[in-house]
């Protein structure tokens, strides 16, 4: 692949920009602030986001979006999922012909009730065989401290899935391709909801037994809602389900697992926002969009319905815990 425009220089965009840089890959930089821009220019860091990462010379920063997509022939979305229509629409015009269009994002829309494989298509016009995620087990901090990692590249047309793989291929980074894109999105959006009940777990003081429970639960709600909307269901035990929930629900550098902590040691959702420092949690608003698509299809989510009822309805995660537990019994295939 000849060149690759990243666009956001947050934890993410930065590091697999880093990613692209170390596998030879001709990388271009986008961000919104010049301080991050010059900063990465003149002293290869990104003081913001990865303070500590020393990123490679060849890894080109600038603030002009017409500069950073001019040639590329596949431009990486690095921003928020609720902000990618918007930043999306600001670059159309400037999008190369025929440049496959990479997610980052690990979220469904507010309202729209999208992915955003399905945002990116209908603000860009592109057809599905256009339009890629990359997706899995990917703490932006320790792919950028070079710690070995396993991804998905999930794209409808393989060849192009191939192309951004040997793009991204490094000696600590190994992607894997998958044409399951529904699957691999669904897996990357619904862990950060149940990473935020594994964070209220913890901050109630509950141990392995409650974090091995609601992380099999929680891939259980999740495939069911993968069925309803076509997924192959072998997707959610490969990297983008079991290997993201894992890595995103035990981590303390996920920080979905962080602000449930917080939200589970008794802060309101206006302390655990404030403690975040402007990074995202993309489960506090994929928890209602996801709640509204799985309501939609008839797939019952109550991991996910109760972490919503926390953030957004003031309900205490001891109710909570308890009202999971006094469900109904039944079986676990249902
Ligand atoms: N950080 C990780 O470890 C990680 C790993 C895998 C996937 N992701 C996903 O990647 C996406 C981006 O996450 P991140 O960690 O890079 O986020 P971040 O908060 O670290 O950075 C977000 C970037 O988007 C830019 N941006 C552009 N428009 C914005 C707006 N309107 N509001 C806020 N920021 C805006 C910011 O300037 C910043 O550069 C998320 O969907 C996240 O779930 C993150
Ligand atoms: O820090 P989080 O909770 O957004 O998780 C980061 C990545 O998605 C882990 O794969």
């Amino acid at each position: 692949m000849t060149r690759v425009a990243v666009m956001g220089a947050g934890s993410w965009g930065t590091a697999f920009a880093k990613v692209l840089a170390d596998a030879g890959t001709d990388t271009v930089l986008w961000a919104r602030r010049s301080e991050v821009a010059d900063a990465i220019s003149a002293r290869r860091v990104n003081p913001d986001y990865l303070p500590d990462v020393v990123l490679p010379a060849n890894l080109v920063a600038t603030t002009d979006a017409e500069k950073a997509l001019a040639g590329a022939r596949a431009v990486v979305l690095g921003v928020p999922s609720q902000t990618l229509r918007a930043n999306l629409a600001g670059w159309r015009d400037l999008l190369p012909p025929d440049a496959t269009l990479v997610s980052l994002a690990k979220g469904v829309e507010l309202g729209t009730l999208k992915r955003m494989s399905e945002v990116i298509r209908e603000v860009a016009d592109v057809p599905e065989d256009r339009v890629a995620v990359v997706t899995g087990p990917n703490l932006a901090k320790e792919i950028a401290a070079e710690q070995p990692t396993a991804t998905v590249i999930a794209c409808a047309d393989h060849d192009r899935a191939v192309e951004l793989q040997r793009a991204c291929s490094n000696a600590y980074f190994r992607p894997y391709t998958n044409v399951d894109v529904v699957g691999c999105e669904l897996g990357g959006a619904c862990k950060n909801v149940i990473a935020l009940a594994c964070g209220m777990a913890a901050g109630l003081g509950f141990g392995d037994n409650t974090m091995a429970s609601i992380i099999t639960r929680g891939l259980a709600e999740t495939a069911r809602l993968g069925a309803a909307l076509g997924a192959d269901p072998l997707t959610f035990a490969g990297l983008a389900g079991l290997g993201d929930l894992v890595a995103t629900c035990a981590s303390p550098l996920s920080r979905n697992r962080t602000f449930g902590e917080r939200l589970g040691r008794g802060e309101t959702l206006a302390q655990a926002q404030e403690a975040a420092h402007g990074q995202v949690a993309e489960g506090v608003k994929s928890c209602r969009s996801i709640g509204e698509l799985a309501a939609r299809n008839g797939v019952d989510m109550p991991i996910t319905d109760g972490v919503r009822q926390v953030c957004h309805e003031g309900l205490d995660p001891r109710v909570l815990t308890a009202a999971l537990l006094g469900r109904e019994r039944k079986s676990e295939r249902q």
